[in-house]
């Protein structure tokens, strides 16, 4: 049985690029992310996969990588399920502000703490912590049991709502898996054992 999963981040979005905290606040993708999305199909297709469900976030850039992806594999007709369980860390009231002005204001250490510490939170806004709480219940009770049926799946979601779910599957610590950093548009492909755990990492550049 091919219990197949892939995660894919969105490719770059318009906010990545003008470096601004996202969060919910929907953007699109930019040039470069409508590529990365492209190159993400190709490279899964390439390796001779399929998919036969996906899920993905209530954000659009997610949403649009996502189609980008299904289309340069031929797999548009598949169900896609949305939830915004799957969305990026809410980022409160630092939404829309530079992170490089963040920085000036309130000092590189106040900076990286709200953006890579697991439970504090940026005011008004989401940890990872509160991040996992909503994003894993999903994974586990959505997700993880199609795979363990043997469908394919693939999830087309945001660096922290993906780091909730890569963080039990590569059994992250609070500690280590802030430092995980996910790359927009790059796929990461497992295929799980029957207990869920991962039985095999596929490099896709091999
Ligand atoms: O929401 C954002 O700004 C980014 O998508 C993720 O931000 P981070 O790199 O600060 O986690």
């Amino acid at each position: 049985m091919d219990r197949l999963l892939a995660l894919v981040r969105h490719g770059q979005s318009d906010w990545n690029l003008k470096n601004l905290f996202t969060g919910w606040e929907n953007v699109g993708l930019t040039e470069k992310g409508i590529a990365e999305a492209h190159a993400a199909g190709k490279m899964l297709k390439a390796a001779g996969l399929t998919f036969d469900v996906a899920f993905t976030s209530a954000l659009t850039r997610a949403q649009h990588t996502l189609d980008i992806i299904l289309d340069e594999m031929a797999l548009t007709s598949i169900p896609i399920i949305r939830d915004e369980a799957l969305n990026e860390r809410d980022y409160g009231d630092l939404t829309g502000l530079n992170k490089d002005d963040a920085r000036a204001k309130w000092g590189e250490e106040q900076v990286h703490i709200w953006r890579r510490s697991y439970d504090v939170s940026p005011p008004g806004g989401e940890s990872l912590k509160d991040t996992v709480a909503r994003t894993l219940p999903y994974y586990v009770s959505e997700i993880q049991p199609r795979v363990l049926r043997g469908e394919r799946v693939l999830v087309a979601a945001h660096g922290n709502s993906l780091r909730s779910i890569v963080m039990v599957l590569e059994r992250h610590s609070r500690d280590t898996i802030v430092k995980r950093e996910i790359a927009t548009g790059e796929p990461i492909v497992y295929r799980l054992a029957a207990d869920s755990t991962v039985a095999e990492t596929l490099d896709l550049t091999a």
